[in-house]
């Protein structure tokens, strides 16, 4: 790939506005970078670390980063695939998370077989051609803007597909969905396909990296008789390997490791029975593993 801004500032996509937008401003101030304190600025530079982010309709995201224009993006893994751009996905970043489904009135249409000869409105009209397609299943695609589950009521269309988080929009619309899930999303860092890594790039990505591991470990610390500490580094192996220090008190040692934190509270009680003590969780702040 070509430097397009021809010097050494990584220039990248975030959402200006929408579901993901919050999520990856508050996911970059966490890994270290300033982020605009106006919903309606539209660039800013972040001298410090030599990046410049770019306030950008996440639906466009993938289409700067595809055509080089930007080196790197933040978007929806259900967007970057519905733009048929050429980026790809580096790095899933655990929120905004989705599923993307057929939904029908009730009692219509039950199946992926019922849906030949539909009208099916959707926002995501790239994936729901994709879908058809790769099943020969004939039907006539509406690409609508927004609002989406309205449409059957409005008679414009038969089916809806559309992003489902609660389900909520879908139940009070009198909807529900059929069929498996057509795809799981969540916020992903894209870059563009088959390039070359941009200057700057591996040391961002490793930043939020970083947070992701902050987000989903915790530091545990606890004391332990040595007769029982390989059962308790083998409650709590860590990433690398934990950390076993010599305690004052004769026979008991101290042992440091991550843990995943939806773990942390149940591990804490078989440590406890497995004779540990003072037994301490905290939260990890930053990272480089
Ligand atoms: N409840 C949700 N509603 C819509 N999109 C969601 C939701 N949860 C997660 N997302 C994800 O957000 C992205 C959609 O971005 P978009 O900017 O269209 O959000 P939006 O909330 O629909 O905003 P707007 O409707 O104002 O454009 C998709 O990747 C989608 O999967
Ligand atoms: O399952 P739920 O939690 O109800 O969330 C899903 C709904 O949220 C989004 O709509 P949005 O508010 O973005 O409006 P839009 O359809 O105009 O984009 C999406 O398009 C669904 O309609
Ligand atoms: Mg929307």
């Amino acid at each position: 790939m070509s430097i397009t801004n021809g010097g050494d500032t990584l220039r990248i996509a975030i959402p200006n506005k929408g579901s993901l937008s919050q999520s990856a401003s508050d996911m970059l101030r966490e890994a270290g970078y300033k982020q605009r304190t106006d919903s309606k600025q539209l660039t800013l530079t972040d001298t410090d670390n030599a990046v410049e982010f770019f306030y950008l309709r996440p639906r466009d995201i993938a289409l700067y980063v595809g055509e080089g224009t930007l080196d790197v993006g933040i978007t929806g893994r259900d967007l970057l695939l519905d733009s048929g751009a050429k980026a790809e996905e580096v790095l899933p970043l655990g929120f905004g998370r989705s599923r993307f489904r057929f939904a029908a009135p009730a009692g219509t249409v039950r199946d992926l077989d019922g849906l030949a000869g539909t009208r099916i409105a959707t926002s995501y009209d790239g994936v729901v051609r994709r879908y058809l397609e790769e099943r020969g299943i004939d039907a006539t695609v509406t690409r609508l803007d927004g609002a989406v589950e309205t449409s059957v009521q409005l008679g414009v269309a038969d089916v809806i597909a559309d992003v489902v988080e609660t389900g909520s929009t879908l139940r009070q619309a009198g909807l529900e969905v059929f069929g498996e899930t057509i795809l799981e999303s969540e916020a992903v860092l894209v870059t563009r396909a088959g390039s070359a890594v941009p200057t700057g790039f591996e040391v961002f990505r490793r930043r939020l990296e970083g947070v992701l591991v902050a987000r989903s470990y915790v530091m545990m610390d606890y004391d332990i008789p040595v007769e029982h500490v390989e059962r308790a580094v083998a409650l709590t192996p860590g990433i690398e390997s934990p950390t076993v220090s010599p305690l004052h008190r004769e026979g008991w040692v101290a042992v440091r490791s991550m843990v995943r934190r939806d773990t942390a509270h149940r591990v804490m009680d078989e440590l406890y029975d497995l004779g540990a003590r003072g037994i301490l969780s905290t939260d990890i702040h930053a990272a480089r593993l």
